[in-house]
């Protein structure tokens, strides 16, 4: 067997509620789980057992109290997210990792195009370097992918030169969804990414992650949407705080 993309050994979270007299929330008791390249990975199990909090950790945005969160990194080496520092997890999330929450950070000003583009542009050495004519190359490429990206989740074309905030809540959701796959990475982290689809859109979601896989991305998400979640899944992880 391959050595696995994301390797979980014995994860421990702990939240201190401070408002609370200090209490302590143990949400994850030793989680422990690997994931292939080309295999998605669901996390199911009953509301508030941890499935977002476990998210969180392997994006990096949560500290753990002990245990590993070992990513297989693109030159080779691996980075405990962890442990690792906020340069490290902002160079992963710039090219290997992806996530899709289920609700857009929405930037003013800045129209739907970009919000996608801009993604694929900061991962792309070509378009970071101090040549405008190269910077400017990269982001009409980005650009062309955004739109095809955005043709293909059916966001209608008025929309994208307009800044999202004022957006539909599905609307929003697939711009979101446009930016988590317009950058291939090695590991993809979806939050209930069709939450707020119609059946349509979530069929080209379906298809999106089954292509990510197929590119040899390792996937892990929570879907709600049992239909959705039997097409794309290849193993399920139960989530509980007694895990
Ligand atoms: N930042 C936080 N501070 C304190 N407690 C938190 C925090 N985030 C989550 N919790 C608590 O941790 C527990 C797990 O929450 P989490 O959101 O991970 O559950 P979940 O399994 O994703 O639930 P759902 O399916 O409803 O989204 C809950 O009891 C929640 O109240």
């Amino acid at each position: 067997m391959t050595t696995p993309v994301l390797r979980v050994r014995d994860l421990r979270k702990t939240f201190t509620l401070h408002l609370r007299d200090s209490l302590r929330l143990p949400v994850l008791q030793g989680v422990s789980l690997d994931v292939a390249a080309g295999e998605c990975v669901a996390l199911v199990g009953p509301s508030g057992q941890g499935k977002s909090t476990l998210m969180k950790c392997l994006h990096g945005s949560y500290g753990a109290d002990s245990g590993e969160v070992l990513l297989a990194r693109d030159n080779g080496a691996t980075l405990d997210l962890a442990t690792a520092t906020p340069q490290e997890v902002i160079q992963v999330r710039r090219r290997e990792m992806a996530y899709v929450s289920q609700f857009l950070r929405v930037v003013p000003r800045v129209p739907a195009i970009d919000v996608v583009a801009e993604r694929r542009v900061d991962a792309d050495p070509a378009a970071n370097t101090l040549d405008d004519e190269a910077h400017a190359a990269a982001l009409a490429r980005a650009r062309d992918e955004a739109r095809s990206l955005f043709d293909r989740l059916n966001v209608p074309q008025g929309l994208w030169d307009l800044p999202p905030a004022t957006f539909s809540g599905g609307e929003q959701q697939r711009v979101n969804i446009a930016r988590g796959f317009i950058q291939p990475a090695t590991l993809l982290l979806l939050d209930e990414p069709t939450a707020s689809l119609d059946a349509t859109n979530r069929r080209v979601v379906v298809q999106l992650i089954e292509e990510a896989k197929a590119r040899g991305t390792a996937v892990v998400g929570i879907f709600h949407d049992e239909e959705v979640r039997d097409a794309v899944a290849t193993r399920c992880i139960h989530v509980r705080h007694d895990a």
